[in-house]
């Protein structure tokens, strides 16, 4: 309840918005990398999570708490516990996997139809744009199949991590998507 209280008063206090955001996508789709190049503006040598991080990002004036949660798939079945409560989806793909973006696809798929999820503004990082031959973001929306998506606000935005391009233009869109949307309240996972 401390907590609670102490969280809701720093959000009026700075007149700061949170929003609850979950991050996912296949293994080495390239989420934790994006996570931390966000959080501290720097590139990380990750290795592949089993489990999740939790980073609180602070973006003009909107505060972004970020569940990355590992993408291999015998964890995947993790995802479903962080849905309560996550306002903006994030799905990340690797453009440079042409193998494996059907796989993607039918994960996306999957994670949208459920109910607690019906409100999510979805955005999609086309990621490794710096790559060669890689999917460009009209092939990552068709391959995905974005556009059978209804009502549904999404967006796909080409973007590359180990420069940051594409990275602010990602989280601009979802800010503007989230700007009416009530401020997340705090849930079981916050730390205490
Ligand atoms: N070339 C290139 N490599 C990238 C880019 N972004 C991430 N990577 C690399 O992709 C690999 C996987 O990145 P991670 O961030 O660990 O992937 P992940 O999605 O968190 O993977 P899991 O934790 O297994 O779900 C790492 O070697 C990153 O350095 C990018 O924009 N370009
Ligand atoms: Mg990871």
């Amino acid at each position: 309840m401390g907590h609670f209280l102490g969280k809701l008063l720093s959000t009026i206090s700075w007149g700061t918005k949170d929003y609850g955001i979950l991050m996912v996508g296949l293994d080495n789709a390239g989420k934790t990398t994006i996570l931390y190049k966000l959080k501290m503006g720097e590139l990380v040598t990750t290795i592949p999570t089993i489990g999740l991080n939790v980073e609180s990002i602070k973006y003009q004036n909107v505060s972004f708490t970020v569940w990355d949660v590992g993408g291999q798939d015998k964890i995947r079945t993790l995802w479903r516990y962080y849905f309560d409560g996550t306002q903006g989806l994030i799905f990340v793909v690797d453009s440079n996997d042409k193998d494996r973006i059907s796989e993607a696809r039918d994960e996306l798929h999957k994670l949208l139809n459920n109910s607690e999820l019906t409100e999510a503004k979805l955005l999609v990082f086309a990621n490794k744009q710096d790559l060669a031959k890689v999917l460009t973001a009209k092939e990552v929306t068709d391959k995905l199949h974005l556009n059978r998506l209804k009502q549904r606000e999404w967006h796909v935005q080409p973007c590359t991590t180990t420069t940051g391009e594409g990275l602010r233009e990602g989280l601009d869109w979802l800010a503007a998507a989230l700007k009416d949307s009530p401020p997340r309240t705090a849930n079981v996972f916050d730390a205490q």
